[in-house]
């Protein structure tokens, strides 16, 4: 039987806790909230994230991160990305020699613009074979009614990668392995951004192929982006990539997307901030994203204009503005543009 520690009890990290119990591993989750973690071990139930779904009696929380993480063959992150760096440097000396160190986060951290399991190995000090990343188009409270969904395991050892596979694949819950790390976490971070831009379009009040626009030609940057980056064209049409870009553009679910269609109804970036309890990763990334991309001497006009909207008080109208007035160009898609 596998064990895993999942460290963060918010809406991903309990779900996934319960995706490797229902896989068959024994859990412990790390949470740093007493409410919660007595909430789950006596009411069988994290009712603050996920309200009404029970969760399995093989599954125990704790605020005592040595507790969670003795012993396991897993440690999976589930902290807000920006706070990763800082979560796992307490962590350090508490980590099981041998356990894979899992990212869930869909983020790119603000300053060193690092990719999570980069910040991981660095951090944690591993090689890289012992850093995996679950990404896919995975909302949380679907996973958690069991409705049927996929994801990526990704790492850049195959055999690592299909042993993660193995650990959290259920009948609900189907599992695809992939050796592009790079590939992977982009779709996952960059996606958040676009939605965010789709969510302003939808808040104004633009219809579907307006949303179709953005899907496409985002999926177009993020594609440029990764190819730059070193990771494989292929990834961005599959789950990790254009599968999660899909699902958060289209789904009310999306933190990212509700927070850009707040914005497009006309309320201010300071009361969308205070109205969104979870984190919504692509508000900050978007900066580091774009910060990236100026690196890496790619452009990326969605990604431009979110972080401007974001980061710099762009009025969305001028976003709008800049986006469709670009010099004409033919269409291509990735690496060949
Ligand atoms: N919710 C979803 O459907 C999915 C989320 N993800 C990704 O998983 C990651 C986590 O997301 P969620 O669990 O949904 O977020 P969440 O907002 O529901 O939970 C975040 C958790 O981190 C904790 N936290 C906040 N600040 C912290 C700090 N300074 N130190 C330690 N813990 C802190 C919170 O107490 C909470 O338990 C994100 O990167 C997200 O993009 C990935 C796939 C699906
Ligand atoms: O990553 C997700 C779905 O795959 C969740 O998206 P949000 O963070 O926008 O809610």
């Amino acid at each position: 039987m596998n064990r895993a520690a999942v460290m963060g009890s918010g809406s991903f990290g309990t779900v996934f806790a319960k995706v490797l119990c229902d896989a068959g591993g024994e859990v412990r989750l790390w949470g740093r909230r007493p409410e919660i973690v007595k909430a789950i071990n006596e009411g069988r139930e994290n009712a603050d994230y996920l309200p009404g779904v029970e969760l399995p009696e093989t599954m125990r929380a704790t605020l005592d991160p040595a507790e969670a993480l003795q012993g396991v063959d897993y440690v999976v992150l589930a902290v807000p990305s920006q706070t990763l760096r800082e979560n796992l440097s307490a962590w350090k000396p508490l980590l099981p020699e041998s356990a894979v160190l899992v990212s869930l986060m869909k983020g790119i951290e603000l300053g060193t613009c690092r990719r999570m399991s980069e910040v991981i190995q660095e951090v944690a000090d591993v090689p890289q074979e012992r850093v995996a990343v679950i990404s896919g188009p995975n909302f949380a409270r679907e996973i958690a009614a069991r409705q049927p969904a996929a994801s990526v395991a990704a790492c850049t050892d195959a055999e690592t990668a299909r042993r993660l596979q193995a650990a959290c694949m259920t009948p609900y819950f189907r599992v695809y392995t992939n050796t592009d790390v790079i590939g992977c976490e982009l779709g996952g971070a960059v996606k958040n951004v676009i939605a965010l831009c789709v969510g302003i379009a939808a808040g104004l009040g633009f219809g579907d192929s307006t949303r179709a626009m953005l899907i496409t030609r985002g999926l177009a940057e993020i594609a440029r982006l990764g190819t730059a980056l070193g990771a494989d064209q292929h990834t961005f049409a599959g789950l990790a990539g254009l599968g999660d870009l899909v699902a958060t553009c289209s789904s009310p679910l999306s933190r990212n997307r509700t927070f850009g269609e707040n914005l497009g109804r006309g309320m201010t970036l300071e009361q969308v901030t205070a109205v969104t309890r979870q984190t919504a990763e692509g508000v900050k990334s978007s900066e580091a994203v774009l910060e990236l991309a100026r690196k890496h001497s790619v452009e990326m006009p969605i990604t431009e204009v979110v972080a401007a909207v974001m980061h710099h008080g762009m009025p969305i109208s001028e976003a709008g503005y800049l986006l469709m007035s670009r010099s004409p160009k033919p269409e291509r898609y990735g690496v060949d543009e």
